[in-house]
């Protein structure tokens, strides 16, 4: 994961955050279940037509859904009517040179036609600066127009209008937004090494001080290589266990709410899974939040919430010297911060004793079967770091591997609430694959449906919505030039939903994705061996680009270099001059380091949560609406109701499972991994042409 930083757009006081659910204490019931009337499902203000809301009610409320749906795409169309003719009017463009006017008087009384002239001026003007080099397209004006909604939705439409690259700018500070492929490729892989962190890295160095994710230069390299390793095959195989037992204490909890007619806030639980499973697969730390709060849980909160709040907050309150020490809120933090530091200090001394007196011979899958966790390889491995940097890696992999997850599962079950086709085939695949048992590895590579669900809810919620960078130096964006010091916003919520590289951008579609093709991911998404109806190619004007449409995915290729054999034709592409259009881990040496381990949790967590419920949301629900902090959130929750499965019964398959985790002698196949489908990636340690550790794709 990493800070999208709602951001320095915010930091800069440009765009207000909105109301954010708090994970709810655990006690906390309610049994409403009145029927709203229907004016309650409207927002109390200014609508954002973009966001998404439920639907009012499940049962017998047909008309009123109808009727919900109608007046949701009227404040849509409005909203997007407003939003046009504010960008029509030039608000949002930049003010056209007094020259061109100037010029075009001068002209226009030698009896030059005006208004075509401005127009071919002003257009030459746009593209030349004062250098004879091309600018980049501008929008700027009041932010009032975006405010008031999560800040990555206007800039989609502003992406729509401007491009795939234009500077976004507000006063004296200025945003370059990218949403183009090749641009984004550019900047997180081909030329990596010229983006910082910038932003990110200055606002979350409270928490992760110079933790792998707001890290840069060297150190970054440094870190980077330690950590990797530790996420080798059979410490993600291992993981699986650790997911199944959280997955079905959870199980256990909604199993009360659906004896008691309870209705359940999931957003809340899906974090306190995700804590659950993170801290005990970095730092061996039972923090139990599904079944009780106490302080470190509760400081961990706080020093979460409190990133949200630095990376959405107009004053940097925090930096002045006398206020940290009188607020009531910054002392909180530090007492939190400190609380937080101490545990990880005395598990880091924990961990060195039980080091010390294993005898296991550390080699590449070194692995402790009573503590698997990452912590307890770097140890292991020798890595030669001080406490203060261990803890800002481990503090760093906690909020990345937390948030993010809770933020997918969230998303998913809200997608699943409306698409009742998808959830019947994914409970048909669960019911078949995994019966009545925990999930396994073997497991992960049949769960194929199940996959692709969530590389959908990805695509859909990219989680972070946007990533930040800071050029280094000065450099070339698509035909842009472009100087040191440009803070950079990459839209991946741009990239996942652009008409241009999707079909059905806007739809929940799993089916997009072949189940016997590999898992997506941000480089076989656009490099990859397919059949295409040759009858479907399209050529798209006058360049060598071809737009292809799959003949059954629905999914649209577009290639630059492309072989074409025979009838149906085997087409392929040379991975290098192909874009990014589907990254859900980000790119580059940069990319996350817990895409596996992520999506397995996810895919281990859907799977057992539909083989045994049935999820919808609850008829009091209120709007499902969408905030940024870290991920994307929902305003104000997402409140379901759950009620039991009642299934067929189960056959028992009789196949022998070769493989167990509950004994200490586990023997898990080489090439298992290698099998699955779902293994885009693998934290194996690798070097890539730009000298740096990546995570190496296994199949
Ligand atoms: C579904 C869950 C997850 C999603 C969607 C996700 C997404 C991402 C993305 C997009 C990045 C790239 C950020 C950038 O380029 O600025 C990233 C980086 C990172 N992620 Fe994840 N992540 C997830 C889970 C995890 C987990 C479970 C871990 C740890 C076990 C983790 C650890 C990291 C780290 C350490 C980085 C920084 C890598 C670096 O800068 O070298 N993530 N993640």
């Amino acid at each position: 994961m990493a800070f999208n930083l709602s951001c320095s757009l915010l930091q800069a006081g440009y765009v207000s955050s909105q109301r954010r659910v708090r994970p709810k204490p655990l006690a906390s019931a309610s049994h409403q279940r009145l029927h709203r009337p229907f004016v309650d499902y409207l927002p109390p203000s200014r609508p954002s037509a973009l966001s998404i809301r439920c639907s009012a009610s499940r049962s017998g409320g047909g008309d009123e859904d109808q009727a919900v749906k109608e007046v949701e795409r009227l404040l849509e169309e409005k909203r997007k009517a407003e939003l046009a003719s504010r960008i029509a009017s030039g608000e949002f463009t930049v003010q056209k040179p007094g020259w061109v006017l100037a010029l075009r008087d001068g002209l226009s009384k030698l009896g030059l036609p005006g208004k075509s002239l401005e127009d071919l001026l002003s257009r030459w003007a746009a593209n030349i600066s004062e250098g004879g080099r091309l600018e980049i397209p501008q929008a700027k004006g009041s932010m009032n127009a975006i405010s008031g909604q999560a800040f990555f939705i206007p800039l989609y439409d502003l992406f729509l209008t401007y491009g795939g690259i234009f500077r976004l700018i507000f006063g004296p500070k200025s945003f370059l937004i990218v949403s183009d492929p090749q641009i984004a490729k550019h900047i997180l892989k081909d030329n990596a090494k010229a983006y910082s962190k910038g932003i990110l890295a200055e606002i979350l160095e409270f928490v992760m001080g110079k933790g792998l994710i707001p890290a840069d230069g060297e150190l970054w390299r440094v870190r980077r290589r330690a950590i990797v390793p530790a996420l080798h095959q059979k410490y993600v195989a291992a993981m699986i266990k650790l997911f199944g037992e959280a997955s079905y204490r959870l199980c256990e909890k909604l199993d009360v709410a659906a004896s008691d007619g309870e209705d359940m806030e999931m957003e809340s639980l899906f974090s306190r899974l995700t804590l659950d499973v993170i801290g005990k697969a970095v730092f061996n730390y039972e923090f139990d939040s599904l079944s009780h709060d106490n302080g470190i849980v509760e400081a961990v909160y706080i020093a979460l919430r409190e990133a949200e709040m630095r990376s959405t907050s107009p004053i940097p309150t925090w930096e002045i010297p006398i206020w940290k020490d009188i607020s009531p809120r910054q002392r909180k933090v530090s007492q939190a911060l400190n609380l937080i530091n101490n545990t990880l200090d005395d598990l880091i001394a924990i961990c060195k004793k039980m080091v010390e007196q294993e005898d296991l011979q550390f080699h590449e899958e070194y692995m402790n079967e009573q503590d698997p966790s990452i912590l307890h390889f770097l140890l292991a491995s020798g890595d030669d770091v001080s406490s203060k940097q261990l803890r800002d890696d481990l503090m760093t992999m906690l909020i990345a591997g937390h948030e993010t997850s809770a933020a997918v599962l969230t998303w998913t079950f809200y997608l699943l609430s409306k698409s009742p086709e998808v959830v019947a085939k994914l409970q048909d695949e669960v019911d078949s694959v995994l019966g009545d048992e925990f999930p396994r590895i073997d497991d992960m590579k049949k769960l194929k449906y199940t996959t692709r669900v969530i590389n959908e809810s990805l695509r859909l919620y990219p989680q972070p919505p946007v990533l930040i960078r800071r050029s280094l130096e000065d450099d070339m964006l698509g035909k842009y030039p472009i100087k040191r010091g440009e803070d950079i916003f990459i839209s991946v919520w741009n990239l996942h939903r652009s008409p241009k590289y999707w079909v059905d951008a806007e739809k929940f579609n799993p089916e997009r994705w072949p189940l016997d093709g590999p898992n997506p991911n941000e480089s076989n998404q656009n490099f990859r061996t397919l059949l295409v109806d040759k009858g479907k190619l399209e050529s798209i004007g006058h360049q060598t680009n071809l737009l292809l449409k799959s003949n059954c995915q629905g999914l649209a290729y577009q290639l630059d270099n492309y072989v074409l054999k025979g009838g149906w034709s085997k087409l392929s592409g040379s991975i290098n001059s192909l874009p990014l259009s589907y990254l859900p881990f980000g790119g580059g040496p940069r990319k996350c380091v817990g895409d596996m381990f992520a999506t397995f949790e996810t895919v281990v967590a859907t799977a057992m949560l539909v083989r045994r419920f049935n999820f919808h949301l609850a008829p009091s629900a209120p709007p499902v609406e969408m905030t940024t902090g870290a991920t994307i959130h929902t305003t104000q929750g997402l409140k379901m109701t759950v009620t039991r499965r009642t299934r067929p019964p189960i056959i028992p398959n009789l196949e022998a499972k070769v493989l167990t985790f509950d004994s200490g002698q586990q023997q898990l196949s080489s090439n298992l991994l290698e099998e699955t489908s779902v293994a885009s990636s693998v934290a194996v340690a690798e070097e890539d042409q730009q000298g740096e550790v990546s995570t190496a794709p296994v199949s």
